[in-house]
């Protein structure tokens, strides 16, 4: 079993009206096997977070660690991180032009291993995985994400979740943008590749949409760059039904002036 720790995170960027603070001393602690949702309202810091795991250069961490198994994930590139086993889905993929599926899947499976995957299984598990999650085989000849609809890009990363087998996935509201069959479908991809048992994932997201086909057992909530609340699976029911209000300093106060 695999652990990644997140302890006592303060993450800054760089303004144009000086350094601000956006994580304000996050921890959490996530094993293989486990889903962990973060949920949150809009700035709340979780796009930071997930981009500090994957070593984004905007990002300034000023105090804390992170660890995987021990080992100091803030010390390691970004090549190092996905070889030590992280995977990352972002809200916004990147488009790589001139690269097709095929070569972009092959190349970073083999950088990923460190050694090149025997090419008949390979083969076979690109079409296994591309036809699981109905990715058209047109697609293995087309380059990366380009011209790619939203829903076909989030198919495409959870197409290398299944084959890269990371130790641990955070996925950035991987649910935005598709449409109930694509959240599906994703979802669906998302659960085969934990039921292994072999991955941990950090799950970020606004709604509790995807969590009816996604089921973690721990939900943080997050509010202002810091963890203001954690709990299990209830908890996100609750805030589907009651929202983020009761979290957000004057939220009640500040409507009631509007509302008069
Ligand atoms: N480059 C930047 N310059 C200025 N502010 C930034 C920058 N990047 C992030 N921020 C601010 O940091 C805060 C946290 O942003 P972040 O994207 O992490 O939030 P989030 O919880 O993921 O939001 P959302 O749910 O809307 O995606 C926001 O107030 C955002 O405006």
């Amino acid at each position: 079993m695999s652990t990644l720790e997140i302890k006592d995170l303060h993450v800054s960027i760089e303004t144009e009206q000086g350094e601000k603070e956006i994580l304000k001393g996050v921890s959490l602690v996530i094993k293989t096997g486990e889903t962990h949702a973060i949920m949150g309202p809009n700035g709340s810091g979780k796009s930071t977070l997930a981009s500090t795991i994957a070593g984004h250069p905007r990002y300034t961490v000023t105090s804390g660690s992170i660890t995987l198994d021990g080992e100091d994930v803030l010390e390691m590139s970004v090549d190092e991180r996905a070889r030590a086993g992280l995977f990352l889905a972002m809200q916004y993929p990147v488009e790589v032009p001139g690269v097709t599926m095929t070569n972009f899947l092959r190349t970073a499976k083999t950088a990923i291993d460190g050694e090149a995957p025997a090419l008949r299984t390979w083969t076979k598990d690109v079409k296994a995985a591309m036809d699981q999650l109905r990715i058209d085989a047109d697609f293995a000849q087309r380059n990366v994400n380009e011209g790619f609809s939203g829903g076909e890009k989030k198919r495409v990363e959870i197409l290398q979740l299944e084959l890269f087998k990371p130790k641990f996935a955070v996925l950035d509201e991987t649910d935005s943008g598709l449409d109930v069959d694509a959240l599906k479908v994703v979802s669906e991809g998302v659960n085969r590749a934990h039921a292994t048992g072999n991955m941990g994932t950090l799950l970020i997201t606004h709604y509790t949409r995807i969590l009816r086909y996604i089921k973690p057992e721990f939900v943080h909530v997050f509010v202002d760059g810091k963890v203001v609340e954690q709990g299990g699976p209830e908890l996100a029911d609750r805030l589907e039904d009651e929202g983020y209000d009761r979290y957000v300093a004057g939220a009640g106060s500040a409507a009631e002036p509007a509302a008069v």
